[in-house]
């Protein structure tokens, strides 16, 4: 009974996160069936007063991710819930975190720039969905099930497992280290209308993402030692050569 409630916690979890993942991609794209868009009408509010709006709920965002994923805070966490809903909880926390910024997003008006009904549109569109089909391709090589919680709960019961086992370098994972926060941030910066509100989205995305991987780094580096030293070396961090960093000395 209580592995068939953590199973399920697990799947509505996932399916939340699935749905909102969805949202985030219309949000972006303008699509019309979603509650939401970043440029979704003016809503008249001063500048300076969207702009602390929007920037409080990145930060709120960013804030939660980075907390909730560290090792201390999840040592502390688990004397709370069963370690095999951690991951669920998180992934259910920043979907939620996540909605709560598409909900009450507050659009700027002004272009930046505009390349609807011309040549570049469609060339924008389509590496707009090769940033998340990156992302997407990325979260199975790492392990999909894993890293949405779905595995966890589904072992719910049997001894938790104490993280990444190995240090892994599939496909994408050879050339960059975070091929998924790349993902992100092709998706983020390809699109073919960009108005100041959106800029105010991607910039803070982007500076999040650097923010996010720098702590995960410190943790990977924890957990896998001089494997991760010698990777960080030879593979660079968002873009291919780029990034790398120098071997400590001994
Ligand atoms: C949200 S994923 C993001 C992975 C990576 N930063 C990226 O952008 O593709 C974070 C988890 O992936 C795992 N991870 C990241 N790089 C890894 C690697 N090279 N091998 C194995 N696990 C890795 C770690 O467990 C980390 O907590």
């Amino acid at each position: 009974m209580q592995r068939t409630l953590a199973v399920a916690y697990g799947l509505v979890a996932y399916l939340i996160f699935f749905a909102t993942f969805l949202w985030l991609v219309a949000f972006l794209a303008g699509l019309p069936f979603v509650p939401t868009t970043v440029d979704d009408g003016v809503n008249g509010q001063p500048l300076a007063q969207a702009m602390v709006v929007d920037l409080a709920l990145i930060a709120l965002f960013g804030l939660q991710h980075s907390v909730m994923a560290r090792p201390r805070f999840k040592a502390a966490w688990t004397r709370i819930v069963p370690s095999s809903l951690e991951r669920s909880t998180y992934v259910l926390a920043a979907s939620l975190m996540l909605a709560l910024l598409l909900w009450f997003w507050h659009p700027i008006e002004g272009t930046v720039w505009d390349v609807r009904g011309t040549a570049a549109e469609p060339v924008l569109w389509t590496v707009f969905a090769i940033g998340w089909a990156v992302l997407f391709i990325s979260t199975w090589l790492i392990n999909h099930f894993e890293l949405f919680g779905l595995k966890q709960s589904w072992n719910h019961g049997r001894p938790a497992d104490p993280g990444p086992a190995k240090l892994r370098e599939p496909m994408f994972y050879r050339y960059v280290r975070h091929p998924l926060y790349l993902g992100f941030s092709i998706a983020f910066w390809s699109v073919p209308f960009m108005s100041i509100g959106h800029l105010l989205f991607v910039i803070g995305m982007q500076v999040y993402i650097l923010i996010g991987i720098a702590h995960e780094e410190r943790d990977l580096r924890a957990h896998f030692g001089s494997a991760y030293d010698d990777y960080s070396a030879r593979v660079g961090k968002l873009l291919p050569g780029i990034g790398r960093r120098a071997r400590p000395t001994a």
